[in-house]
């Protein structure tokens, strides 16, 4: 099988939002990528693991967000490796399992200065792709640090798990903010 380039996008998805939707088809359908992965993260190193939705319960969600598009899919490698989820603990795995593959992560702005705090950052930093895409508020950051990242536009919502989950707790609507087969499950 032909090399083929996908998109890894990393997250608790707690739950998965039209935000995290349409990012994820832009560069699925705009770009040189042929697929954008929904890396489901047990535990994320940086977060709290307090108000977090089971894995499988969040992962379902991913699944019932992306059904039918066969470009996105859900991931729950991070499932079976130890926590927290380190990044590139699972790049490891995910090119040992689909070895034909060429990833690339996909990362907001804000979250690229951070990145050389993470788990064997000048590994990770020399052995894959960034697309890094402007999140509003945030400077474009300084790339002479990352020479494998590219700035890449992409269209934003502003809008976050952690939105949907008080709009939740409020009683108040979710509705849009989440496709509807999320929304029916997080309504049960
Ligand atoms: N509205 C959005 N537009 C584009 N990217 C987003 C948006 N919301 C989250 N992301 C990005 O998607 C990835 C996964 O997101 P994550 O699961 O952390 O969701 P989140 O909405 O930021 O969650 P929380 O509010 O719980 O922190 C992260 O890289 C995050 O920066
Ligand atoms: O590998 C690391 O050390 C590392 C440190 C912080 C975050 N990450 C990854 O970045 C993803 C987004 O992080 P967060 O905290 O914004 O949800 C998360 O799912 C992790 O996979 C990875």
């Amino acid at each position: 099988m032909a090399t083929q380039r996908i998109g890894l996008l990393f997250g608790s998805f707690n739950p998965v939002h039209t935000g995290h939707l349409i990012l994820a088809e832009h560069f699925a359908t705009r770009t040189d990528l042929a697929e954008v992965w929904f890396v489901v993260s047990p535990h994320s190193p940086f977060k709290q693991a307090a108000d977090l939705r089971p894995d499988a319960e969040r992962l379902h969600l991913v699944q019932l967000a992306i059904a039918g598009n066969s470009r996105l899919r859900a991931e729950d490698i991070e499932f079976s490796l130890p926590r927290p989820s380190y990044t590139i603990a699972t790049l490891d795995a995910l090119r040992q399992r689909y070895a034909e593959a060429d990833f690339v992560l996909l990362m907001g702005a804000d979250n690229l200065p951070g990145l050389p705090r993470w788990q064997e950052a000048a590994r990770l930093l020399a052995e894959i792709d960034l697309y890094v895409y402007p999140r509003p508020g945030s400077p474009l950051p300084d790339l002479a640090a990352f020479p494998r990242a590219q700035i890449m536009a992409a269209p934003l919502l502003d809008i976050s798990a952690t939105y949907i989950r008080e709009s939740l707790r409020e009683g108040r609507s979710i509705r849009y903010l989440v496709p509807a087969a999320v929304e029916a499950e997080l309504l049960k």
